[in-house]
């Protein structure tokens, strides 16, 4: 379980995030939706616990009753948090199976590898590829992704997993997010497309950093339509905007 309790974020011009309260549960899928800029990914940061962000945030970061707001991204890491970023990282010289045995070292067959490229969409011949600019973006965040379930962290934030991703269907996310919460895996997925939010249990909606709503996808995804999708209010100073004017 992770709580995340006041948490505020700002910098020397604006507040990006102001005063969260919200509590993951284990095992359960959540999407946090809203426009750009609204604060999804520093959200991300301050939950991995980024250098700039660990220490520049108030408020309170609790995982399975333990208070690891202090705790830097390393040692969050060991924890069990993870994050498949927007830009999937290049590692020269690293193959494919070295990347995935990173993951789980001991137990790890060629015939798991194998399923899990599947699982992203890519074949075996792969795995002798490295992970560097050879391969697209869109290759290597698919390679991520699969690197991701292999581990299978308690939290994962998958930030805009289908971005890049060409030919990625919803109901691939689908199984990727669902072989996730087989293992008991709590995911956050970071998403501005109503479509990927429907595949989790719980919606957030962000608004100008600040939850809006919280509920059911479809629930979120409908306020979402309604509010976000001809804002002119993005960026704004929070207390310009008037949040509760939709009813369920
Ligand atoms: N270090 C920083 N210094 C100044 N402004 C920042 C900083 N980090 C983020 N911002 C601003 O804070 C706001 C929220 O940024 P953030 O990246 O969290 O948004 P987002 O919801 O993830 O957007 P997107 O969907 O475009 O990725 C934006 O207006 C951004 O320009």
């Amino acid at each position: 379980m992770l709580e995340l309790k006041n948490i505020s974020f700002c910098t020397s011009e604006k507040n990006i995030l102001n005063d969260l309260n919200y509590t993951f549960e284990r095992g359960k899928t959540y999407s946090v939706l809203g426009n750009n800029g609204v604060g999804k990914s520093t959200l991300a940061k301050i939950i991995m616990g980024l250098n700039g962000y660990y220490k520049n945030h108030k408020g309170e970061i609790i995982l399975n009753n333990e208070d690891i707001t202090d705790l830097k991204i390393d040692e969050r890491a060991r924890k069990g948090i993870t994050m498949a970023w927007q830009e999937p990282a290049r590692f020269k010289g690293m193959s494919v199976i070295d990347y995935l045995k990173l993951g789980n070292k001991n137990q790890l067959t060629m015939n798991d590898m194998i399923k899990y490229l599947n699982l992203v969409g890519l074949n075996e011949k792969y795995l002798n590829r490295n992970v560097d600019k050879t391969l697209s973006g869109g290759e290597r965040k698919r390679i991520e992704l699969a690197s991701i379930v292999i581990l299978k962290p308690e939290i994962v934030i998958l930030d805009e997993p289908d971005s890049g991703i060409d030919m990625m269907s919803n109901s691939m996310i689908d199984s990727i997010l669902k072989e996730l919460k087989n293992n008991n895996s709590t995911v956050i997925t970071i998403t501005h497309r109503e479509e990927i939010s429907l595949l989790s249990d719980k919606a957030i909606l962000l608004c100008n950093g600040m939850i809006r709503n919280e509920g059911t996808p479809e629930y979120i995804g409908n306020i979402y339509k309604k509010l976000c999708d001809f804002c002119t209010n993005i960026n704004e100073p929070a207390e310009k905007i008037e949040v509760k004017k939709v009813a369920n």
